[in-house]
């Protein structure tokens, strides 16, 4: 796909308006090369851009070439001769083009001499884009610039980045509050580690309390955005009818209480991470104007009218099931897909048990520190038996679940060490749940009473194994079996192979 990318100058306006093909669309018709989208940047003359747009593709249409798009987008500069606004939007037009193309062309002929000499320095150090300008007389051609700069750029841009590397925390370090023992977490966390840097939009998935929000923060601090502000907010706890204007700022009286304007969470992070907790309990609504200021990175507040840049990386997560809500029609799929540019899945702690024990002495030396303002209270340790009881428990509720367990254990326990006892003592009981009368409304008479029964262990086995990732000790225990010699037998009942060895 090619695309070529312009400035509108006041030239081009005034050739329009006689009816004359002049620079940008001397270049949009006679190139060698057939634009598939045309990206016009507009600064000035708003009320013109319409109708250049509409004219040029009339031209297009005359001259029999095919094209895509041809888009005008609004930049918002200081002037036509700021550098830093003008560079600001400049290499993010460059950047969202390259992104859907790789053969970029721009246009030297029209814009200020500040608009062009950026095009130059950042087409040039960015990626390999072309350059084209026309005469006065309309003629067409390429403009070979005899300098390599990319590669300069990039070794000073590696500069660049290990010297501002130098004053933030470590990559390592960013991840150290991270638990990762176990080969599955180490897989997790080097992934995470390869993301940090670039910029990607995240979607963090896993169960309640296996570390999400611990994950985001610390890709956040591995990026280069880690000395810009972090900010968190779980989405299903925000008040539907409040969701735009927390997340986008309102403008004064854009509703009865605004008595002031106010600056969103989009505002907030500018520069640096939002993180969307429990994104897939955003309402679809909001889901709309997201995806607007992910694609458009521009916002509007709610009750105003003027769209304002933002510059934020979005990590996103979820415990639900984002592909069957796309699939029902409760998650936007177009949003799923800007956000999910990388994926990191949280594994539940059942399927981590090497990291059980590091977490628990991390865990007890957190809750230790708590105890240590109660002067009646002293420091515990973890017996080992303590230990691989808490690597017999399924852990539903993750690490936030274990936390809260030992340290409930921590306070009850009578002795310096937390056994194994304490620990089962600690354990809130989850209500065991009884076949109830909404499963036998779906039975329907008359049955096979052994063969409904059959299908519903083997279902339920199926279930648990998949919960405990093959774990049968565990699995055992989710289903109330003695042993996992039982469940061994309950599943040769029901013809299920035991190709899982693990106990
Ligand atoms: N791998 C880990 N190492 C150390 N602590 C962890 C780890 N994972 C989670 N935690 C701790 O567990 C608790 C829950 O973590 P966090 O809030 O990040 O989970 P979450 O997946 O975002 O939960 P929820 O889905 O309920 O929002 C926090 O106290 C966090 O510090």
């Amino acid at each position: 796909m090619a695309t070529l990318i312009s400035w509108l100058g006041k030239a081009d306006i005034d050739h329009m308006k006689q009816d004359k093909n002049a620079a940008l669309a001397s270049i949009a018709l006679k190139s060698s090369t057939a634009f598939d989208r045309i990206l016009i940047l507009g600064s000035s003359w708003e009320e013109d851009w319409q109708p250049y747009r509409d004219w040029l593709k009339k031209q297009l249409a005359i001259a029999h070439r095919p094209y895509l798009d041809v888009t005008v987008q609004r930049a918002r500069l200081n002037s036509p001769i700021h550098y830093p606004s003008i560079a600001k939007f400049t290499q993010r037009q460059i950047h969202n083009a390259l992104e859907q193309d790789d053969d970029i062309t721009i246009s030297l002929t029209s814009g200020t001499p500040a608009m062009i000499t950026l095009a130059v320095l950042l087409g040039k150090s960015i990626g390999s884009c072309r350059f084209m300008q026309s005469s006065p007389d309309g003629d067409v051609h390429e403009v070979d610039i005899p300098l390599d700069f990319a590669s300069e750029y990039q070794r000073s841009a590696m500069q660049a980045l290990q010297t501002s590397a130098a004053g933030q925390p470590k990559l390592g370090k960013a991840f150290d509050k991270l638990t990762a023992n176990s080969q599955v977490m180490q897989q997790v966390v080097e992934r995470a580690q390869r993301l940090a840097p670039t910029d990607a939009s995240v979607m963090v998935l896993g169960e309640t309390g296996t570390g999400k929000e611990v994950m985001a923060q610390a890709i956040h601090a591995a990026s280069l955005r880690a000395n810009k502000p972090f900010r968190a907010v779980n989405c299903g706890a925000l008040p539907e009818n409040l969701v735009d204007s927390i997340l986008f700022g309102h403008v004064k009286g854009a509703f009865t209480g605004a008595d002031k304007e106010h600056q969103g969470l989009f505002a907030q992070a500018e520069g640096g991470t939002l993180f969307l907790d429990e994104i897939g309990e955003l309402p679809l609504s909001v889901q709309v104007k997201l995806l607007r200021a992910l694609q458009e990175r521009e916002i509007t507040k709610v009750g105003g009218t003027q769209s304002e840049p933002v510059d934020v990386r979005i990590i996103a997560a979820t415990h639900r099931d984002l592909f069957e809500m796309v699939a029902c029609g409760e998650f936007r799929e177009d949003l799923f897909y800007r956000l999910a540019v990388g994926i990191i899945e949280l594994p539940p702690l059942r399927a981590r048990q090497d990291d059980l024990p590091e977490l628990l002495d991390t865990l007890l030396s957190e809750i230790n520190q708590q105890l240590a303002t109660h002067p009646q209270l002293e420091r515990k340790k973890l017996s080992v038996d303590a230990i691989n009881f808490a690597k017999s428990q399924p852990w539903a509720g993750n690490v936030r679940e274990l936390w809260s367990t030992l340290h409930r254990a921590a306070l009850w326990s009578g002795a310096q060490e937390i056994s194994a006892v304490d620990m089962e003592g600690a354990l809130l009981k989850r209500p065991q749940k009884s076949v109830n009368s909404e499963m036998a409304n779906t039975l329907t008479l008359p049955l096979n009473l052994q063969q409904t029964l059959d299908s519903l262990k083997r279902t339920a086995i199926e279930k648990a194994l998949a919960q405990t990732a093959g774990n049968k000790s565990q699995a055992a225990k989710l289903l109330g079996a003695s042993s996992h010699q039982t469940l061994g037998n309950w599943m040769k009942s029901v013809g299920l192979t035991q190709t899982t060895d693990t106990e």
